[in-house]
């Protein structure tokens, strides 16, 4: 285990955090939650710039911040590496610069510390940028500067704090794999603070889903997606999560509605279902065992490859449909249609 920390924090306002973090050697863990959840209080803990109230944590068998036994390592003598939101590169200095400048902060001669900044520069694709100043680059440059600025140090643990965030969606996509193939080679651990459930479950070999300061779910990005545990969780990978009631394949649902399952259960369940499943039609199917029901659209949202219908009905559902299939069949707020589900499609797993 590289790191493993209890963090508690009290903010001024009030807030309070407490959570629990253990990640492994190699590990990618992602602390996923709403605005306001506590991410950036637990990474700056992580990173010394915010001191625990009550907890520990330890990096690699290092206590970093005990405050019951009054231990805190600052920030600089940390083994930790820091991607900021807004990457916090220094404006006056070139990206070369901006790299090395960690290495001489721990006390490598300018002559290496620049010509290992070098190497990093290469290895992100930037070694022709390396006398740009920050202003010069793009987004995804800047971030790629930040990144390698955070590893030159070579750190244990890797804190990247919406890393994503400053980044349009097209260059979102390139850099998002390209720091997924970063992330691959580091050895360390690595930290990752989002909101964004694509960069969590696309970079992350584990999902700490926190809300209100409070770990509500914990997992593999595939465990948490079929398994959410609250709507916020269920709403953020895309599901349509009920909790009802099983007998056999039928599920009564806690808010009204019911569904039919392939796989037979008793008792108080999650049934949940991505909307890619769900099947809209003008007028009620027939034929197929399926689950049908009158729904009415309440709102269009466009994501990146698809469009996701809300829709009001026992029970509401989220769908994702095409482009084309909202011109199709007419899709605006107040439209009536039939939603429909395969049992096939909806898992169920008990609550
Ligand atoms: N500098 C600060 N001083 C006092 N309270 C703060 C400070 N920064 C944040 N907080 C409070 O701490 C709580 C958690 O905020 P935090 O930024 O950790 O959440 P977050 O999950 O990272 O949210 P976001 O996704 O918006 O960055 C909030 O109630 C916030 O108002």
């Amino acid at each position: 285990m590289t790191a493993r920390a209890r963090i508690a924090v009290r903010r001024d306002n009030g807030f309070d955090l407490n959570l629990s973090l253990d990640l492994a050697d190699g590990e990618v863990v992602a602390l996923l939650g709403p605005n306001g959840a506590g991410k950036t209080t637990a990474l700056r803990a992580m990173a010394g710039l915010l001191p625990l109230t009550d907890g520990r944590i330890v990096l690699d068998g290092r206590v970093l911040d005990d405050p019951a036994d009054r231990v805190f390592v600052p920030p600089e003598r940390r083994s930790v590496g820091v991607v900021f939101q807004d990457y916090l590169l220094f404006r006056h200095m070139s990206a070369l610069d901006n790299v090395a400048f960690g290495l001489r902060a721990r006390g490598a001669g300018r002559v290496q510390a620049r010509a290992e900044a070098l190497e990093w520069l290469r290895r992100v694709d930037l070694a022709e940028h390396a006398d740009t100043r920050p202003r010069s680059l793009s987004g995804g440059q800047a971030q790629r500067v930040a990144l390698a600025r955070a590893l030159a140090t070579r750190p244990r643990l890797l804190l990247l704090d919406e890393p994503l965030a400053a980044l349009d969606a097209s260059t979102r996509m390139q850099v998002r794999s390209d720091l997924r193939h970063h992330l691959a080679d580091y050895a360390g651990s690595a930290l990752l603070v989002t909101h964004d459930p694509l960069d969590a479950m696309v970079l992350a070999d584990r999902l700490v889903v926190v809300e209100d300061g409070r770990t509500v779910q914990e997992g593999t990005p595939t465990h948490v997606a079929r398994h959410p545990r609250t709507d916020y969780v269920a709403s953020l990978v895309g599901l349509n999560l009920y909790r009802g009631s099983a007998a056999g394949t039928t599920v009564l649902l806690e808010h009204g509605g019911q569904l039919t399952t392939a796989h037979p259960a008793d008792g108080p369940v999650h049934i949940a279902f991505p909307p890619s499943a769900v099947g809209l039609h003008p007028r009620e199917p027939d034929g197929s065992p399926r689950n049908t029901w009158p729904v009415t659209v309440a709102g269009i949202e466009q994501h990146a490859d698809t469009v996701r219908v809300r829709l009001d009905g026992v029970p509401p559902v989220l769908a994702d449909v095409t482009t084309a299939a909202v011109a199709e069949l007419g899709l605006v707020p107040g439209r009536q249609l039939w939603a429909a589900v395969k049992a096939t499609e909806t898992r169920t797993y008990p609550s």
